[in-house]
Parts: structure tokens; sequence; C-alpha cells
């Protein structure tokens, strides 16, 4: 059975003017997965975002919907969709409960789902307070509250940590694990933060000025990734001389250690062995995963190398 996906876009392309914002873009998210949709400011994320709504129309491709094509004339598709875009739109001199209250109406949902979706985000307790008097880690889950107001299959949100304190980006983190467990929903989100979406996304998609670098799960990219070994030794001139004469990548950091690529963890026994056995002395010896930043780098250079 082919594997259903809640978003695929095919070809998909939109452009400002002379600027390609997005271009051939082939997403797949499957159903029920965490995507992280990730890229450096001005990628084209928010460009993409507003087309997979519908706010934005295809210079060129489309988008479907749990297998379904999203044009204006399926716009009832939008309806299964719950979207949480900049910072949402509240009523700063209502309670939580009477905000939910006016998209209930608009919507035209029973009024039972405004109690079961405070519960979900976690705020019973303060939904009687005026939104003026919360904190903007509570004001980013009564968003997610109108967002769900509807209990869509899919949920977007286009950089929804933004702003949030590390206790506010927890408790949201675990509603959206909690969302998708109980309520079977994909959730689909942007971000610029590689950290950020390691720690709640099981998929993620990599934009870089309008295509996709890379989509996945994130074990395959994780596996794709190199890893940095950050070394403190007693003569790292004399200790990048040993390591590049085997072959090893090793760049001198300006704070006197070196940094050596390594494809996995075995690679640090044996850059510790071969130091070792040039009579250099480790006193400290860690691995870090490689940037963002310079995944981007490797990328653009690699594209531009093949134009
Ligand atoms: N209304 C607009 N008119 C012209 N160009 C635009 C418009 N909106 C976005 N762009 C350009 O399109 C490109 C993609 O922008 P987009 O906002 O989609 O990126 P992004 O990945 O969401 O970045 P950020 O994280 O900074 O929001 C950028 O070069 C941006 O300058």
């Amino acid at each position: 059975m082919p594997e259903s996906f809640a978003i695929e876009t095919r070809d998909l392309g939109y452009r400002f003017g002379s600027l390609i914002a997005v271009e051939a873009l082939n997403l797949r998210v499957p159903k029920g997965s965490i995507c992280g949709f990730l890229g450096p400011n001005g990628a084209g994320k928010t460009t993409t975002i507003r087309l997979l709504l519908g706010l934005l129309n295809p210079s060129s491709g489309s988008v479907l919907i749990d297998g379904q094509p999203f044009s204006s004339a399926r716009r009832h598709l939008r309806s299964r969709i719950g979207a949480l875009i900049e910072t949402p739109s509240l009523y700063p001199n209502l309670s939580a409960r009477e905000n939910l209250e006016v998209f209930r109406r608009l919507l035209e949902i029973d009024s039972a789902k405004i109690s079961e979706v405070l519960h979900l985000v976690r705020l019973t307790d303060d939904s009687d307070r005026l939104v003026r008097t919360y904190s903007l880690g509570m004001k980013q889950r009564l968003g997610l509250a109108v967002a769900l107001l509807g209990y869509p299959g899919l949920v977007i949100l286009d950089e929804p940590v933004n702003g949030l304190d590390p206790a506010g980006v927890h408790e949201f983190r675990d509603l959206l694990r909690a969302l998708v467990k109980q309520h079977g929903a994909t959730v689909f989100l942007s971000s610029h933060l590689l950290a950020e979406v390691e720690q709640i996304a099981d998929h993620i998609a990599i934009l870089n000025r309008g295509r996709l670098l890379f989509q996945g799960s994130l074990g395959a990219f994780q596996a794709q990734r190199n890893k940095i070994l950050i070394l403190r030794v007693d003569r790292p001139e004399d200790a990048a001389s040993v390591l590049r004469l085997s072959g090893w990548q090793v760049e001198r950091r300006p704070n006197g250690t070196l940094s050596v690529t390594i494809a996995q963890m075995s690679d640090t026994a044996a850059v510790n062995a071969l130091l070792g056995a040039n009579d250099l002395a480790v006193y400290h010896l860690a691995q870090e995963e490689e940037s963002l930043e310079s995944l981007f780098l490797k990328a653009t250079g690699r594209l531009e190398e093949h134009v």
C-alpha cells in the first residue's frame, strides 16, 4: 500500500516578482508524524506554509492535503487544518474562555469543545483570567487552543516556540507529543533551530533558498550528519599535523582547541589512540554535532558546484 501523506507538494513554486521564494518543492509529510520544517531566515518557510494553507496561490505546482488537491475550489479542506502563524490574534480584554467562545461561534463548533481544548493546552485553571495578564507562553498555548478547536487532523505551526522561555518550550513540546499520541494528529512546524526540532520532531524537512535540501526521518538525517570532535591537547600544532597526515580533517580553533570531523563514535577512540601513539597528551575530548549552519554552507557549496 502506498504511504499516505498528510501534506504533499508537487513541484510547488512561488515567486515574488522576480524573486523565487519557493522552487520545485516536493514535500512529503507522513501522517501521524511531527515534522520539523527547518531553514535559515529567508529560506522560504513562511511562504511555503502560506501556500500549504491556501493563503497564497502557487506560481507553479500543487498542494495535496490528505491526498486531495488543495486548490481554491477545495477550500473546505482548510477546516481540517489547525494553524498558528506568527503571534495569535487574541482579544486581550477577554478571558481565554471568552476568546475561544468567539472562535467557536465563527466555526460553529459544539460548546463542549472549549473545555476540552483548554484542558489539552493546560489552561483550565487560568481560563477566566483576562488574556492581557497572560505570559507569552500562555498566549501561545491559547493560540494553539484556537487552532485545535475544530480537532483538526493536521496542525501547521510557524515558529511556535519563538520567544518562549525554556519552561514554556518544554511544556509546548509535551503538548504537541500528547496531541499526536492521543488524537493521531500530524504536526508540521517550522523553526530555524535544529536543536529545537531534534527534541520534538521524528521527521524533518530542510529548506534553503526555497529548495529542499533534505527530507526524511530524524534518524536518517542524524546518521548522515558528521560529528565534530573537540580536542584539548598539549601541543596543538603537532597534534594537528599528526592527524592530518593520517587523513583526518582538522581545524584549529581560536581558543586553542582542535576540531576533527568524524563520521562515527568509534572514530573518537581512533583519534585518541593515534595521538597517544605519537606521545601527544589529550587533556579533554568532547563530541559535538555538526551545526546546521555548517550543513547549510556545505549544501549551498555543493549546489553551486553542480550549477
Ligand atoms: N511579501 C513579500 N514580497 C517580496 N518578497 C518577499 C515577501 N515575503 C517574503 N519575501 C521574500 O521571500 C523569501 C522567503 O521568505 P520567507 O518569509 O518565506 O522565509 P522564511 O524562511 O519564513 O524566513 P523567516 O524565518 O525570516 O521568516 C525571502 O527572500 C523574503 O525576503
